[in-house]
């Protein structure tokens, strides 16, 4: 079956997810049988009303939540129902996350968030620190620490630090959220042009601008995929 193949194994699959929270003696079905597949070359967004199952569902697509029922799968390997620690070797193989938190941590410079970021894979794909550092254009703050950095710039250095792993699949929880114009043109730019390389992309977005570079848009509403368009 050639990549290019509509019918190719996609990169990240997720079939079937449920998620139920139990909090007392209350039941929420934060996700009722969602079905996700991004394919080679593609960047998908997701979108939904608040409390619809976006953030759980980015969740359990990059391991960092089990679903309750269904199975995920990143680059052909099954990542849900493992335990903790191959879920985070899996993780760190096979995704790249970007989260609206940030995923940096405050007391490192830049590079060595990079460094670090690299380092979760021993075995891995990594790329050069110079050459990511590069690709976000932070070469100048690679010393500077998180806290130091405009919004823009961190959430550069936040795609900077989940491409360091050359992963498979980027997801991304609204990583255009607070940025200015320009900023967002640039995080946008670059995530598209994972997917131009043959990559996958999911995006959790609100923006327009983020939609604009989806090939596909995927709506949940209450727990579920009520459409899907192009
Ligand atoms: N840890 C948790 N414990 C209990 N309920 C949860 C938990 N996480 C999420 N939920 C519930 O699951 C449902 C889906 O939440 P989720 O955060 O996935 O929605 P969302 O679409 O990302 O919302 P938003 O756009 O507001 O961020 C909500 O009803 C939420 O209250």
């Amino acid at each position: 079956m050639k990549d290019d193949d509509p019918n190719a194994a996609p990169l990240l699959d997720g079939r079937g997810l449920y998620r139920f929270f139990r909090v007392g003696e209350d039941e929420t079905a934060a996700l009722r049988g969602v079905d996700i597949r991004v394919r080679r070359g593609e960047t998908v967004a997701v979108i939904g009303p608040s409390g619809s199952g976006k953030s759980t569902l980015l969740a359990c697509l990059a391991g960092l939540d089990e679903p309750s029922g269904g199975a995920v799968h990143v680059g052909g390997t099954r990542i849900s129902h493992r335990p903790e620690a191959e879920r985070s070797r899996l993780r760190a193989r096979h995704v790249g996350i970007l989260l609206q938190s940030g995923t940096l941590i405050r007391h490192l410079s830049v590079r060595d968030n990079i460094r670090l970021a690299r380092a979760a894979d021993r075995h891995g794909r990594h790329r050069p620190v110079t050459e990511l550092l590069d690709q976000v254009e932070l070469s100048h703050r690679a010393d500077a620490l998180p806290q130091e950095l405009s919004g823009g710039e961190l959430a550069r250095a936040g795609l900077a630090a989940a491409l360091a792993n050359d992963p498979d699949v980027v997801l991304a929880d609204e990583p255009t959220g607070e940025l200015d114009g320009d900023s967002e043109q640039r995080v946008l730019q670059i995530l598209r042009r994972r997917a131009n390389d043959g990559r996958a992309v999911l995006l959790v977005t609100h923006s327009s601008a983020a939609l604009s570079i989806a090939d596909r848009v995927i709506t949940l509403h209450d727990g579920r995929n009520v459409d899907e368009r192009d």
